[in-house]
């Protein structure tokens, strides 16, 4: 087994380690997976170290790519961690390791999040209506958008604060319910906040790169303690295949979702109020 070694500064990396999770598909389409173990207790509390003094209040944009900070929608904070450090290097090289034969160049600075009681993240979706310009060294100008979501748990003790996801059906009734569970309404799906447990899926249709409203979700409200939580965005260069026969339709996203709108017929209204993570 390999060992991570870093300096105070964070500078320095060795090695990663080799870390053994465990996986459950929670849904085929849209792909959704359930990870234990993605991340360990010696690297959750060095992030939790590092990401600590550098949280401020969540921002979101809008279709535009307009920041705002907007409080009763996204009442969380969120910590940007440095792009070279060493911990978030490994666990970045592990979301995109994870991802297999599907597109994985690179990943976004990673974000903690952190809710306190009666905090949430209402719905929206993690993919962007037009693909944005990085900003990042590795990529500096390249048009990309969110493929892949591996959202995190860190840990803090709370209680609600779910990860809701109200149009993805497949959980069964006797479905494991300390991970993940089917809500009251017995429409979509819930993930509890399970330490070192992260949630994977596809934003993005993987045979021609447009959102994937089905994949709208929300971090519900925290009822006591505090939740942590960290977003591993893994990217899709525009018009590069996402896996196998690709066929880009980032220019016209708005006709495909018009047919699924038109599809799925309850999603208009909610997809109108869409809003994404700011990066
Ligand atoms: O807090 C959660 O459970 C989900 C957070 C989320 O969806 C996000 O930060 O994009
Ligand atoms: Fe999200």
């Amino acid at each position: 087994k390999q060992i991570v070694f870093y300096q105070d500064d964070a500078t320095v990396l060795t090695k990663c380690a080799d870390q053994r999770y465990s996986t459950e598909i929670l849904s085929v389409d849209p792909l959704i997976i359930h990870i234990d173990n993605f991340v360990n207790e010696q690297e959750i509390d060095y992030l939790m170290h590092v990401g600590e003094p550098l949280f401020r209040a969540s921002q979101l944009f809008d279709d535009t790519q307009v920041r705002s900070v907007d409080t009763p929608y996204r009442s969380s904070s969120t910590a940007f961690m440095p792009y070279n450090d060493p911990v978030c290097h490994c666990v970045g090289q592990r979301a995109l390791k994870f991802l297999g034969f599907i597109e994985h160049g690179e990943y976004e600075t990673l974000q903690l999040v952190r809710y306190y009681p009666g905090q949430e993240y209402n719905l929206h979706s993690d993919w962007l209506h037009r693909p944005k310009l990085s900003r990042s060294p590795r990529d500096e100008g390249k048009e990309y958008n969110r493929l892949g979501s591996f959202f995190t748990y860190l840990g803090g003790n709370a209680t609600g604060g779910e990860t809701y996801f109200p149009f993805v059906n497949g959980a069964t009734l006797n479905a494991d319910g300390r991970k993940y569970a089917i809500p009251a309404s017995g429409q979509g799906l819930v993930v509890k906040p399970t330490k070192g447990s992260a949630l994977f899926w596809m934003n993005l249709h993987a045979s021609n790169g447009t959102g994937d409203e089905r994949t709208l979700h929300a971090g519900l409200p925290v009822h006591s303690g505090v939740k942590y939580g960290m977003n591993v965005w893994t990217k899709h260069y525009k018009s590069s295949p996402i896996i196998g026969p690709y066929e880009s339709r980032e220019d016209q996203p708005d006709d495909l979702n018009q047919e699924i709108l038109s599809e799925r017929g309850v999603l208009s209204d909610l997809a109108k109020s869409l809003k994404h993570d700011s990066e």
